[in-house]
């Protein structure tokens, strides 16, 4: 029986699936921690992999193997194959004025034409600019760029530094795919190719890229087949099985709205990046940086778990009492706010309640993502219901209050790790031949109760920022 390993290094945490290639079924998988920062040293993710992989069984057992990963992080590697410097994750922040140094010499229209996207801090074009700006000795030492995913595909084919691999730093061998090479700023969906022009613009230099691979070839790694992998939402969209008419809402690190679609989508203010997907289409995307933490953070300033913050928010009525959370905690990527702090507001001694502060943090987290679900319409993009994923996908509230924000029918699958699926299902297709139709199961489709109060009091909120 043919088995299949998909892998999700995202920003908190890498999770690996071990899937049986015929049915679909999981057969095991792993989890490890990574450490908080938005700086991090790649080394960490290659522990946390090594440990997921042995809590699922090992790699040994695997056919075929894919890696999903947090999009946009900068890694720098020395033409020895080492790690230059910390990677800067997609919600570090300190590159926004490179952003738009960079959007003022190229254009707004002409990025967008280019690459699909207009530079935020996120997208590593500007986390480059920042390297050549503030540490031009460490951009000056750069041979290779690649992104977290391409990293750990490289190391697990055995390619790295002399002493730590064993087949050294052949930086050549580094490979990607479309979808997290259209996250960096400097690739173009539509023509599949990098704009180097826009490389040496931010970097300062040319430098060694990963290969793009296309979406169902392969390279060969030590006993299995290793597929291209690819950026975290990307591999979700493959995960759920997401045809035109669905947009995915996921709910992590980051808050995210995006459909798998056939024709390229621009957005000339930045709302929407108009990513590659993994299966040779596109990905329009609105990503916030603040959503499952929001209600961390809610709830330990509660004294409470997710299931009693849960309690708690479905205790208050829809609005809250007029309580508004708009959580830039980490300031914000949409709106492009990078040194915003949260707010509450509209708090009276009538509403100032830990049931209203509950359900404010719920309504501010999905409020941000129902306008981005707004902006992926106005584009021209069907959406006829929305799949509601990741960690805080769980929590009861979210899911009802998720029927109260949006206007499109939502509905919940099983609860499940759909990066490290997709990884694995498009290892499955890399191997076979054929895309898989293991099936994707729903457990919950909140009723469509409608209260449109709570996003305009919201927008209200947001609108003086
Ligand atoms: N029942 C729950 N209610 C709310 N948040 C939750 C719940 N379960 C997990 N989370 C949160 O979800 C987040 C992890 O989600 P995940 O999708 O794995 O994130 P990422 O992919 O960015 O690492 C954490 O912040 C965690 O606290
Ligand atoms: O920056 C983006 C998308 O553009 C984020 O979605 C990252 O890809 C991180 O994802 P999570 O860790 O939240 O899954």
């Amino acid at each position: 029986m043919a088995r299949v390993i998909g892998v999700d290094s995202s920003t908190q945490s890498c999770k690996v699936v071990v899937r049986d290639v015929a049915s679909g079924e999981l057969v095991a998988s792993g989890r490890a921690s990574h450490p908080n920062g938005t700086e991090v040293d790649p080394a960490h993710w290659w522990t946390a992999l090594n440990q997921a992989l042995e809590q699922a069984g090992g790699l040994e057992q695997a056919d075929a193997v894919s890696v999903g990963g947090q999009q946009h992080g900068m890694v720098v590697l020395d033409t020895e194959g080492r790690v230059i410097r910390p990677a800067l994750l997609w919600n570090d922040t300190r590159s926004a004025q490179a952003a738009l140094d960079l959007i003022a010499e190229v254009g707004a229209e002409a990025f967008v034409e280019r690459t699909g996207v207009l530079p935020v801090a996120s997208f590593t074009a500007t986390k480059l600019r920042w390297l050549r700006d503030h540490e031009p000795e460490n951009a000056a030492k750069v041979a290779a760029v690649c992104l977290p995913h391409d990293w750990l595909s490289w190391r697990l084919r055995g390619y790295g530094p002399a002493d730590e691999s064993p087949l050294g730093p052949q930086l050549h061998e580094l490979v990607t795919d479309r979808s997290d090479a259209s996250g960096t700023a400097y690739f173009s969906g539509k023509s599949d190719a990098y704009d180097r022009e826009l490389l040496i613009l931010a970097l300062g230099h040319d430098a060694i890229l990963p290969r793009v691979l296309g979406a169902t070839e392969s390279v060969p790694g030590p006993g299995f087949v290793l597929a291209p992998g690819a950026g975290d939402n990307a591999a979700a969209a493959l995960g759920l099985d997401a045809h035109p008419g669905d947009v995915a809402v996921s709910l992590g690190t980051s808050g995210t709205v995006f459909a798998a679609t056939d024709v390229a989508v621009g957005d000339a203010t930045g709302t929407v990046a108009g990513f590659a997907d993994a299966t040779g289409g596109f990905l329009p995307l609105v990503c916030t940086l603040n959503a499952a933490r929001v209600l961390d953070a809610v709830a330990g300033l509660l004294g409470v778990n997710h299931d009693e913050l849960a309690e708690l928010a479905l205790a208050a009525e829809p609005g809250a009492g007029g309580a508004v959370l708009v959580p830039y905690f980490e300031g914000e990527r949409t709106p492009n706010l990078p040194d915003a702090t949260a707010t509450f507001s509209g708090l009276t001694l009538a509403s100032t309640t830990r049931p209203n502060l509950a359900r404010a943090a719920v309504e501010g987290m999905l409020c941000g993502l129902a306008a981005g679900v707004s902006a992926v319409q106005e584009l021209g993009v069907e959406a006829k219901r929305i799949l509601l994923i990741g960690g805080a996908a769980a929590n009861p509230a979210v899911q009802t209050i998720a029927g109260q924000v949006f206007s499109v029918p939502v509905q919940v699958p099983s609860p499940g790790e759909y990066v490290a699926d997709g990884a694995a299902r498009q290892a499955a297709w890399a191997l076979t031949g054929q895309r898989p139709t293991w099936p994707v199961e729903m457990v919950a489709s909140p009723a469509v109760d409608s209260h449109p109060e709570i996003l305009a009091n919201y927008l209200a909120a947001a609108a003086r920022y």
